[in-house]
């Protein structure tokens, strides 16, 4: 009964590992739409993160709208995310009150699951990408198209480009998606393999940032992207419910400081509400947490995070931004 109910949340290879379906949407860079887009995120995924807070660094708020969604367990066989009642009613392309609607009326033959995030071409009323990693790339070349008088931010710099995409793959398979394995497995095998990618993998990113700020150098990019939303779960969320105890981020000295620094930009605590995050995990998986009750932190404060509403924070085109980004003029 448990192992069918993990199942349909998340579907099972034969050896019980969390297989992730595969993305059904992508653009090409070149043919992004310059404008009118629709970006619909939830707060609790860590993959909607990464896209929401590019569009913050990158300065594109006026390019992407954003719609919130919520999830909502009961809505479950209809991908479980509903719009937020919070933010717009109603969906503003097609008046939809759940995801399910929106990919239904942009792409009425599409058969699959309906995942978030979702970029949409809120003219033409067609879905641009349904995967993270793609969003990103075309946030990145809407910079350069709607870029400020101090610039556009470059998360993929060419000369090193092929180095950031080889990062993100590395930690999307041994970081990203291995926690989502490690807390989905159905067999004690597939969930050892998938723990000891995740230690691995932070005590291998622990001992790049002794010598470094962000994970490709000095400067932030893509890669950093790719790996803070999951790093700002783990400790609230994957240690506990995805059963990723062996160590906690707080012990890791580094990656404490690479965060305490991420989160200095100006807009991460708008796109990320962590208690929310916390309540979506554990109220939401019902398969992992049947009674629905919540652990009692930690919070910011445990986690060694300044999340004060007076702090500054590091603003887009200030000289501190500028130091901490690739600049293109
Ligand atoms: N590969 C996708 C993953 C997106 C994803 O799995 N989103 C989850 C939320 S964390 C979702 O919407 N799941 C609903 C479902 O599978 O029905 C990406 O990188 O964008």
């Amino acid at each position: 009964m448990w192992k069918t109910m993990t199942r349909e949340l998340a579907p099972q290879d034969e050896e019980g590992a969390y297989a992730r379906p595969k993305d059904a949407f992508l653009t090409e860079e070149q043919d992004v739409p310059e404008g009118n887009l629709v970006l619909y995120t939830g707060n609790a995924c860590p993959w909607c993160h990464r896209v929401h807070l590019a569009v913050k660094v990158l300065g594109l708020d006026q390019v992407v709208r954003t719609v919130l969604l919520e999830d909502d367990a009961e809505k479950a066989s209809r991908g479980g995310w509903i719009i937020a009642r919070r933010d717009v009613k109603r969906d503003p392309v097609f008046m939809a009150k759940d995801l399910r609607e929106v990919y239904e009326g942009a792409s009425p033959s599409y058969v699959g699951r309906c995942t978030a995030p979702l970029l949409l071409d809120g003219t033409q009323k067609r879905i641009v990408s349904n995967n993270s990693t793609n969003i990103l790339r075309l946030l990145n070349r809407l910079a350069k198209v709607h870029r400020k008088e101090w610039g556009a931010v470059d998360l993929f710099p060419t000369e090193i480009k092929a180095e950031i995409e080889e990062m993100n793959e590395y930690l999307y398979s041994n970081l990203c998606n291995s926690v989502y394995q490690a807390g989905f497995s159905t067999t004690q095998e597939a969930h050892d393999r998938a723990a000891s990618k995740v230690f691995l993998c932070l005590d291998d990113l622990e001992g790049k940032l002794a010598k470094q700020e962000y994970l490709m150098g000095s400067q932030v990019t893509a890669a950093d992207l790719m790996a803070i939303p999951t790093l700002a779960r783990f400790d609230a969320a994957y240690a506990v419910l995805f059963k990723c105890s062996k160590k906690r981020l707080r012990d890791y000295p580094n990656l404490t400081r690479y965060m305490r620094s991420m989160f200095e930009l100006e807009g991460s605590f708008e796109v990320f509400d962590l208690q929310a995050a916390t309540n979506s995990y554990y109220q939401q998986l019902f398969p992992l947490n049947p009674s629905g009750i919540v652990p009692f932190g930690p919070g910011w404060e445990e986690l060694g995070i300044d999340a004060s509403s007076g702090r500054t924070r590091v603003a887009p085109g200030s000289d501190e931004f500028k130091k901490r980004f690739y600049i293109i003029k």
